[in-house]
């Protein structure tokens, strides 16, 4: 069965007049996986919330921590009116996966979802989405898998462990991680899924609960070219931008510098909220100062706000930027390269989880401060 515009697709959107029907005239694509299997081909339409934008191709002057000049092999952006024929499968359905495969669902993709716990799930089977009841099982009925895992270890256990995702993987098949993971964990999934014949993208997301929720993200993948091309008409339903940097390693390492800069940036910013409180300014009015200057960033005016009132409603938990800050050190540790003020930050997330706000927003970290400051006063 082929997608033939929207009216077919096993997902209904209830909450929009509008289907996929109403989607500008669909070229179709021959599949550039080969399916494994007789199953079913459906053709995700390009729908109008993720316009695709050509990247900018930025590549880093050099990549020593993975040693490999990455400028001699980028492919050039999939086809233009080509889009994805076959199966998506999506394992990890947390406050970053359950949106990105809504969105594939929402634009007339054949899903199967897999989340280790179960009821997670339900929203999406309502939706219309399949259920695998375990990684490989996803693997194994589905052309293209997406994985989006907390940290290093539940990305190699959902690809590697037992009944893990390499399981159902085979010449043909891709699996796309767009967990944030340090390289060498992307490498050893990279080498599993491989060894099956199946091939590996790694692409992890810049942006939070909202741009996923919106198809708003900025995918930085690396790894299997070919499979870039393949599945970036899906990139292109989750995403409003994507990057292809040559070898797996270096769109983990992307992903972790950006996150690094993020984490300082949120751990300064909280130090500006408190200090300005403490000799009597109006934080509200140090927001405002910032956002229309030299240092205005979205998430100082998104964020601050609920900072000040000591509100952290979880977008990207603060457990996962402090993951992140500590696979910054060990990436700047493998090159030798000192990042003090990240490690600083770093301690600062530390104390905040000692605190028991893993959980919330990562805008939680000026509670670490907090405390600090009024125990010094004792
Ligand atoms: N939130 C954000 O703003 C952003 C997050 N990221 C990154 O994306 C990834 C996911 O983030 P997010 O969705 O926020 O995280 P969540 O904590 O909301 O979701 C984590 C997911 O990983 C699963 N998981 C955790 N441990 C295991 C395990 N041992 N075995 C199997 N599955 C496991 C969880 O399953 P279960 O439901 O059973 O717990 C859940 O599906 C992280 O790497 C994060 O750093 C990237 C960009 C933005
Ligand atoms: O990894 C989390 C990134 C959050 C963001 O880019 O806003």
């Amino acid at each position: 069965m082929r997608y033939s515009g929207g009216t077919s697709g096993p997902y209904r959107d209830p909450f929009s007049s509008s289907s996929a029907s109403s989607s500008p005239s669909l070229a179709l694509r021959e599949p550039l996986l080969p399916s494994p299997m007789a199953a079913p081909s459906i053709l995700c339409p390009r729908i109008p919330i993720a316009p695709l934008r050509r990247p900018s191709l930025l590549l880093p002057r050099s990549f020593s921590a993975f040693a490999s000049p990455v400028s001699s092999r980028l492919p050039d952006e999939a086809p233009k009116g080509k889009e994805f024929s076959g199966s998506v499968g999506f394992l990890g359905l947390g406050i970053m996966g359950s949106p990105m495969a809504l969105n594939l669902l929402k634009a007339g993709c054949d899903v199967t979802v897999w989340n280790r716990t179960k009821s997670k799930c339900d929203h999406l089977i309502s939706l219309g989405a399949k259920f695998g009841s375990s990684p490989a099982e996803v693997t194994s009925s589905c052309n293209v898998t997406f994985a989006m895992l907390a940290d290093p270890g539940s990305a190699l256990v959902v690809a590697c462990g037992t009944n893990g995702a390499a399981e159902g993987m085979g010449p043909g098949k891709g699996y796309v991680d767009v967990s944030t993971v340090d390289g060498a964990t992307s490498k050893l999934i990279n080498k599993q899924i491989k060894d099956t014949g199946g091939s590996f993208l790694e692409a992890p997301v810049s942006g939070s609960k909202k741009p996923a929720e919106d198809g708003q993200l900025i995918f930085l993948t690396a790894g299997d070219a070919s499979l870039y091309e393949t599945v970036a008409p899906l990139l292109d339903i989750m995403g409003k931008l994507r990057f292809y940097l040559g070898d797996v390693g270096n769109g983990a390492a992307m992903k972790i510098v950006v996150n690094m800069i993020m984490g300082s940036m949120m751990a300064s910013f909280s130090e500006g909220l408190l200090l300005s409180e403490k000799v009597g300014l109006d934080p509200n009015v140090l927001i405002e100062v910032v956002s229309q200057g030299a240092i205005s960033a979205p998430m100082y005016s998104v964020k601050g706000p609920s900072m000040v009132k000591a509100a952290y409603p979880t977008a990207f938990p603060l457990k996962h930027q402090q993951k992140d800050l500590r696979l910054a050190l060990g990436l700047a540790e493998s090159v030798s390269q000192p990042i003090p003020i990240a490690a600083a930050a770093n301690e600062l997330y530390k104390v905040a989880k000692s605190r028991g706000l893993s959980d919330q927003d990562f805008s939680a970290v000026i509670e670490a401060l907090r405390t600090k400051m009024h125990s010094s006063e004792q």
